[in-house]
């Protein structure tokens, strides 16, 4: 008993440490973006589970070195070793399983290894404390029902099967010495006992038990992986919604209708819905998609959007914090569940066929899902294998991936000492590898210098050009301008207008951006005047902002020419004694900020 208490604590902290790569690889989204490089969940979890149990294994010999070399005869003596490694083998063989499963319980990697390990060290320490009171109280022949259900811990059965493998050798080899000690129980039942056998003092029962949980365990990581999703989607789809409407029917009838006072957007839903499928020639195919959290209250992050895009085409996701851009990215690389409505890559329904989809897309994630312990050239590599790209051609498509977005300095460099700015061009760089029709950046140029983001910008623009379809959020309006062919300003979930940012600006930049400098003396009156001057000589002016004598006018351009605008304020700095002023035409940003309302901001 002695022996197995030493080992649980020993066990329980090197075993835990299983969990640490998979919460960090899930949490990250690095497993994500490896499922979208063409990975399966299987190959995944069958590579994750043959690399623990090596490591396992030689750590497993060591100990056996550490177990001869301290004179453990009942472990170790006359081959025993192998037998100690076959109940250590099948140990590993059930732990490491339960660990990914246990692991999927946990958003974070240093509670999940802290946890697991108390559990472990617990569990173990309760079991056999509890064999050894059972045994005692209600005689070696009693069973317990809680020591049964505790079989499928792992750590329980491997307690077990070693204090009872030692307790039988060490037994065998007293009744085998010259001096029997007169407490030992030297009867043939115990000497001749098969000590792999069903009986109760022998193993045989611990290690099916590990043999067959280890299987079981791994299955149900599969099932979690592949099934759940579809389980998910229809209980969200079909049941959670399903009651939804039927009791908030106003905020359906209203807010998820789909009908837009956009006739763009309008435009772009009676194209998408009346026109069979086949005919539209669209790459990505956004059909009435809608996603509400069931969360109390309910949030509705994206309410029933309809939208095609083309190849060739880069897409703007713009909207304030809160809109619904990320939850729209999440559904369209196959992360979130949709509550209804359907997204077709090239014609493939992501609800039906999730794994053929993710292998047509590159997807950067707003924050960066890299795995710091590596380099930026081992991970590119990694992700070129991924990709299928021929070994031989592998060194020049990484040189050239690296040279492309100027991360050659860094690249034999681990990422954790990246800059936050490097970290998001690697990211990028792994969304643009390989073959895929669309490629999803959610915020790419954050944090990056404009040298970089001018190299990223013609970097997308090559993979634009070459066919691709690429989807884009970006709160910077210069990036949006410079990359997208098309954009649409999201606002709670819906779709406020779209088109292509010239459009946008002649359709909502009707207006004139007049910026009036005073003097920081100026006196109050003087102003006042001002602002009544500009509201007579400009009907429907607005003033926007005022702040240290800057004045911010929209000035309506119907009627106003620029000639006829200038000679009016050319008059107005003479008379206001105007320190100085500026007229300039309306831009991406400023039609952004027409959405930006309070009412636009606030919560639902
Ligand atoms: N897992 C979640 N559970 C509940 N509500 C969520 C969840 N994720 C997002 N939301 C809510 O859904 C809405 C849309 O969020 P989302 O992250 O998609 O916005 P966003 O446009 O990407 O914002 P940002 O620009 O800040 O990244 C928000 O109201 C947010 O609070």
């Amino acid at each position: 008993m002695q022996v197995a208490l030493n080992l649980f604590f020993g066990v329980s902290i090197f075993v835990s440490g299983f969990c640490l790569l998979t919460v960090t690889e899930r949490i990250t989204k690095a497993k994500h973006i490896q499922f979208v490089s063409g990975v399966s969940p299987i190959n995944f979890w069958l590579s994750a589970l043959l690399w623990d149990f090596i490591i396992f294994f030689i750590a497993c010999c060591l100990l056996m070195v550490v177990f001869l070399s301290s004179g453990l005869d009942a472990l170790t003596k006359n081959y025993r070793f192998l037998d100690t490694l076959v109940i250590f083998m099948l140990f590993g063989w059930s732990v490491i399983p339960f660990t990914y499963l246990i692991s999927f319980l946990f958003s974070s990697h240093t509670s999940a290894y802290i946890k697991l390990v108390m559990l472990n060290y617990c569990v173990g320490v309760f079991s056999v404390a509890m064999d050894v009171i059972i045994t005692t109280t209600s005689g070696p022949d009693s069973e317990s029902l809680l020591l049964n259900l505790l079989m499928v811990l792992p750590i329980h059965n491997f307690g077990m099967s070693i204090t009872k493998y030692y307790d039988n050798q060490e037994t065998k080899i007293l009744c085998s010495s010259a001096n029997v000690p007169a407490f030992i129980n030297c009867s043939k039942a115990i000497t001749q006992m098969n000590v792999y056998s069903l009986e109760r003092d022998a193993i045989g029962r611990f290690l099916i038990a590990m043999a067959v949980t280890g299987f079981v365990f791994f299955l149900l990581i599969f099932l979690l992986e592949t099934t759940l999703w579809k389980v998910r989607t229809f209980v969200f789809r079909y049941i959670f919604f399903g009651v939804y409407k039927k009791l908030n029917k106003d905020i359906v009838s209203k807010e998820l209708s789909g009908e837009s006072e956009d006739d763009d957007v309008q435009y772009e839903r009676n194209r998408i819905l009346e026109q069979p499928q086949e005919l539209l020639n669209d790459t990505v195919l956004i059909k009435e998609l809608t996603k509400i959290y069931f969360t109390c209250p309910a949030v509705l992050a994206v309410r029933n959007i309809s939208l095609g895009i083309q190849k060739e085409e880069c897409f703007g996701l713009l909207g304030l914090n809160g809109a619904g851009k990320t939850t729209t990215f999440e559904i369209l690389t196959g992360e979130e569940t949709a509550t209804s409505g359907d997204v077709f890559i090239e014609n493939l329904s992501i609800t039906k066929n999730l794994q053929e989809v993710r292998s047509k897309i590159g997807y950067c994630p707003q924050f960066d899902a890299l795995l710091d312990y590596m380099t930026a050239r081992e991970i590119i590599v990694m992700y070129a294998r991924l990709w299928g790209i021929p070994e031989t051609q592998i060194t020049q498509y990484v040189n050239e991936l690296l040279q492309s977005l100027n991360l050659e300095p860094y690249a034999d460099k681990f990422i954790y000492s990246y800059s936050g700015g490097n970290k998001r061009r690697l990211s990028n760089a792994i969304a643009l590898m390989g073959k895929p029709s669309v490629i999803f950046l959610d915020e790419p140029s954050t944090g990056m210098d404009p040298g970089a983001r001018r190299l990223l910008w013609n970097t997308v623009t090559r993979a634009r050009e070459s066919g691709k379809v690429i989807i884009i959020t970006s709160h910077s309006m210069e990036e949006c301008d410079a990359l997208c062919t098309r954009l649409a300003i999201m606002v709670k979930g819906k779709f406020m207008c779209l088109g292509s940012p010239q459009h946008l600006k002649n359709k909502f930049g009707n207006i004139y951006i007049l910026k009036a400098k005073f003097n920081m003396d100026t006196d109050e009156n003087k102003l006042e005047d001002f602002k009544k001057y500009i509201a007579t000589v400009f009907p429907g002016s607005e003033l926007k902002h005022e702040n240290q004598g800057i004045l911010n006018y929209y000035i309506p351009s119907k009627d106003n020419g620029w000639g006829k605008v200038f000679g009016i304020l050319e008059e107005a700095k003479e008379k206001f004694n105007l320190e100085d002023y500026s007229i300039s035409q309306i831009t991406l940003e400023q039609v952004f900020l027409t959405f930006a309302t309070p009412e636009n901001t606030e919560g639902d």
